[in-house]
């Protein structure tokens, strides 16, 4: 690597169940026909090229370290080994395998943050194993905010954002029971959230006055009060919060006639009050090209859409589509940063 260019993507290999291990293969090998950018994976070898094996892709697999990734991409997979090793068991989650599934975020965080890697990738990681050996955190975007604020020493607000390429949109609530939704919600949270995607949207994503609409939490955004009062007590504050602030929010909006495509047009992303708020319309409109961002962290952070989709995993017919869209769009990220350092 010349001392000008920055480094490849870090990818960590997710659940070794799922089809994380056969997207990255089906990924690498359309690198050249996708004009992909250079990526290496944190994972295990034998488990790549068993399931290469598997689902009939020849592969080449070289194991390497982060600084010699680029130089090796273009004629083989890259790979940075783990310590703790993936057994290939498609479709059979197992809690053994969680500590080298942790491992992979851990180090790929690690990288970012010495330089080693431009931004991470996460392959899906399913929870339910995860919190079977005892992790803590209830997905990713926890985890990595948890790790910035052990690396930094200063609290991070890690913020998920799903984008798409005619939605973006960001859940305030975020893994958690439905029915603890609303006692959870407050003007604090919401404003603060706010001010990281307008913040992220500009900086990051190149958007200089972003535009947030803001989704009410009840039917027809509480029909003035009679269906709810979160619109009135909590949601409408911190949009005028955040408008005193300098951010071009608005709403409280119904959140069933906020997402069609005209209404789309009016902004550049939508606040939502809960996780199928905000996923359920991006996921429909686009899965195959939609990533999920996280915001807030101070490093690049992006993974596809969907899950560990365990019913297909090992079958060879995974799409790679939103795992290339996360590639891409993290490399754009990184780039819009560098033009940024001085
Ligand atoms: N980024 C992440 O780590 C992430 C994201 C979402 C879900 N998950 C986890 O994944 C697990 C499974 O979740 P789920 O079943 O709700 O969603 P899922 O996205 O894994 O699967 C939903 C449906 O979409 C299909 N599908 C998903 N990705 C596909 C692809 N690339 N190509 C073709 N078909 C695809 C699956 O076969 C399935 O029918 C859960 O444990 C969840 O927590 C992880
Ligand atoms: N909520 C996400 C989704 O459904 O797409 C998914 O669980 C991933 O979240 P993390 O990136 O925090 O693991």
């Amino acid at each position: 690597m010349s001392g000008n260019s920055s480094p490849p993507l870090a990818v960590s290999i997710g659940e070794p169940a799922g089809i994380g291990p056969e997207i990255l293969l089906t990924a690498w090998s359309a690198r050249k026909a996708l004009a992909l950018p250079a990526f290496y994976v944190l994972g295990d070898t034998e488990l790549l090229a068993a399931r290469a094996r598997r689902v009939g892709l020849d592969v080449p697999i070289r194991e390497t370290t982060p600084e010699s990734a680029a130089e090796a991409f273009s004629a083989a997979l890259p790979v940075v080994p783990l310590e703790n090793r993936l057994s290939d068991v498609p479709g059979a989650p197992s809690p053994a395998n969680a500590t080298g599934v942790i491992e992979a975020i851990r180090r790929g965080v690690q990288d970012v943050l010495c330089g080693r890697a431009a931004g991470l990738v996460t392959c899906p990681i399913a929870k339910k194993p995860l919190y079977d050996a005892g992790f803590e955190h209830p997905g990713h975007t926890e985890y990595l905010g948890h790790l910035a604020e052990q690396a930094t020493g200063q609290p991070a607000n890690a913020v998920m954002m799903l984008a798409g390429p005619e939605l973006r949109t960001v859940p305030v609530t975020v893994h958690q029971a439905l029915e603890t939704v609303a006692g959870s919600l407050n003007q604090e949270t919401i404003e603060r959230t706010g001010e990281i995607v307008a913040r992220d949207l500009a900086t990051r994503f190149a958007i200089p006055s972003p535009r947030l609409a803001v989704a009410g939490l009840n039917p027809h955004a509480g029909e003035g009060g009679a269906m709810g009062r979160q619109e009135i007590e909590i949601i409408a504050p911190a949009v005028r919060a955040l408008r005193a602030a300098g951010i071009n929010a608005f709403g409280p909006l119904p959140a069933d006639t906020m997402f069609h495509a005209a209404a789309r047009k009016n902004y550049d992303a939508a606040l939502c009050m809960y996780h199928d708020q905000a996923l359920i319309p991006v996921k429909t409109l686009a899965f195959d090209e939609t990533v999920n961002v996280t915001l807030g962290l101070p490093f690049i952070r992006t993974s596809p859409d969907h899950g560990t989709a365990f019913d297909i995993a090992g079958k060879g017919i995974a799409r790679p589509d939103s795992l290339v869209a996360a590639i891409r769009l993290a490399r754009l990220l990184a780039d819009n940063e560098r033009k940024q350092t001085p």
